[in-house]
């Protein structure tokens, strides 16, 4: 491992640390066309690549910002692009990439990274634990019989794709986003649009309209072969609230030639089934990690979010980022580094995944991921890190 050299590349070489990503995931390079649109996705600066004789590794993010309990947002890394060439991997190529990119982060004072991790296995090592979870569900449609008190909605309007990539990022930012959400950058709309017109399969765009303008979008495509029913792909859909969310669900079941409609990573709190006479024509058919959080400042981010019940003092272990290590001292009126004894012992991935409120700190102590001074602390941790929903990133990138 001495002799692979780590550095941010340049701009000309972002093609190849494409292609090198593409081809880890077992797809094929971009075209030129594709890559004209792909290459405003490329944050300079940001893309790193690991070489030998040659370019043998790559990672880059971009900037965004997320929501934290309480409200506040925060600099955020969405990490992504990360693949090491088929032939030098399990040699320590992305641990020397995660190191160069964590250590550039702290540099640049972003204090959180995200990504979403392609195996669970590799990213806890690093720091990155996971933050929000999310279901798959499956809708049959002619079983999804709404019920009469589910809202009707407001007018649906169509878009054509050009007009979907002028005007989505204003309705998205019309939003309001719960802790978990992030701002989606010009960047990751571009990806999104990269990746819908390079589709074989035909895209349409839905805006929802309330009383006080657009409130909710959606993207879908379907898959059908000719002489048979098809399935409709939920790929993007937000709301600002329960009627818009119900309008375009409405829409999407009055959509003709589908037999099932498939919605992935979507909120665990949504109430999709809650809106139709049988609730079990919306079959669940995954729960899983979501997005995955690294806290990078640690002491930056505790200090971002909001605390409940009595100050307790939280042991940090973070061997990758040595400055997190400490204890702190954590508390509605605010977070200090202390010298006082510990009252809960955890590292660096288990913080990230009590901070958002995915997980409540007890589940974490039965899961030995928490280790606490004595079993009184358990129920003030967990109203500690109390929040009022459970997170959901909702952009995948
Ligand atoms: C945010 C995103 O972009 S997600 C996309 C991630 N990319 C992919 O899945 C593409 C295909 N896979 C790859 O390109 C590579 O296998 C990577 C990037 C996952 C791992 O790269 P490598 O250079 O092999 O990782 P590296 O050698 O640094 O491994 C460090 C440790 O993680 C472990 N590890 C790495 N990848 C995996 C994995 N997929 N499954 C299990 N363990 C893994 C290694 O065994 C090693 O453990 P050790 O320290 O106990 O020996």
């Amino acid at each position: 491992m001495n002799d692979v050299v780590v550095r941010a590349l340049r701009d000309d070489e972002f093609r190849a640390a494409h292609a090198l990503f593409r081809g880890a995931l077992h797809h094929v390079p971009p075209t030129d066309e594709q890559w004209e649109r792909l290459r405003p996705v490329y944050q300079p600066g940001r893309v790193f690549g690991a070489f030998d004789e040659q370019l043998i590794g790559t990672a880059r993010s971009t900037d965004a910002e997320l929501v934290v309990p309480g409200g506040a947002r925060i600099p955020l890394a969405a990490v992504t692009g990360v693949g090491v060439r088929v032939d030098r991997t399990r040699r320590g190529v992305l641990t020397a990439l995660m190191r160069r990119q964590l250590t550039d982060l702290v540099e640049r004072g972003v204090p959180a990274a995200m990504l979403y991790a392609t195996e669970g296995e590799i990213y806890g090592r690093f720091g990155y634990g996971i933050a929000t979870r999310a279901r798959s569900c499956t809708v049959h449609r002619r079983q999804a019989r709404l019920r009469p008190e589910a809202p009707t909605g407001g007018p649906v309007e169509l878009l054509d794709l050009d007009e979907a990539e002028r005007r989505l990022p204003d309705v998205y930012a019309r939003i309001p986003l719960r802790p978990g959400m992030m701002t989606r950058s010009e960047r990751w709309w571009a990806g999104l649009f990269a990746r819908l017109r390079q589709s074989d399969e035909p895209v349409t765009t839905l805006v929802h309209h309330g009383a006080d303008g657009p409130d909710g979008f959606a993207i879908y495509q379907v898959s059908r072969q000719s002489g048979q029913l098809g399935t409709l792909r939920v790929v993007d859909l937000h709301t600002a609230d329960a009627t818009a969310f119900a309008g375009l669900w409405r829409f999407l079941l009055g959509v003709d030639l589908v037999e099932t409609i498939v919605a992935y990573q979507r909120s665990l709190e949504e109430p999709l089934e809650l809106l139709f006479t049988d609730p079990r024509a919306c079959e669940t058919t995954e729960v899983g990690d979501e997005a995955w959080l690294r806290l990078v400042d640690v002491e930056a981010a505790l200090r971002s979010r909001t605390w409940h019940g009595e100050p307790l003092v939280l042991e940090v272990v973070d061997p990758v980022l040595e400055h997190n290590a400490d204890r702190y001292q954590v508390g509605p009126a605010g977070v200090t580094r202390t010298d006082q004894p510990a009252d809960a012992r955890l590292a660096v991935d288990t913080l990230a995944m009590m901070f958002t409120g995915g997980w409540r700190p007890s589940t974490l102590v039965d899961a030995g991921r928490i280790t606490v001074r004595d079993f009184e602390v358990t129920p003030r941790l967990d109203e500690l890190a109390r929040t009022r929903s459970t997170p959901w990133c909702g952009t995948f990138f």
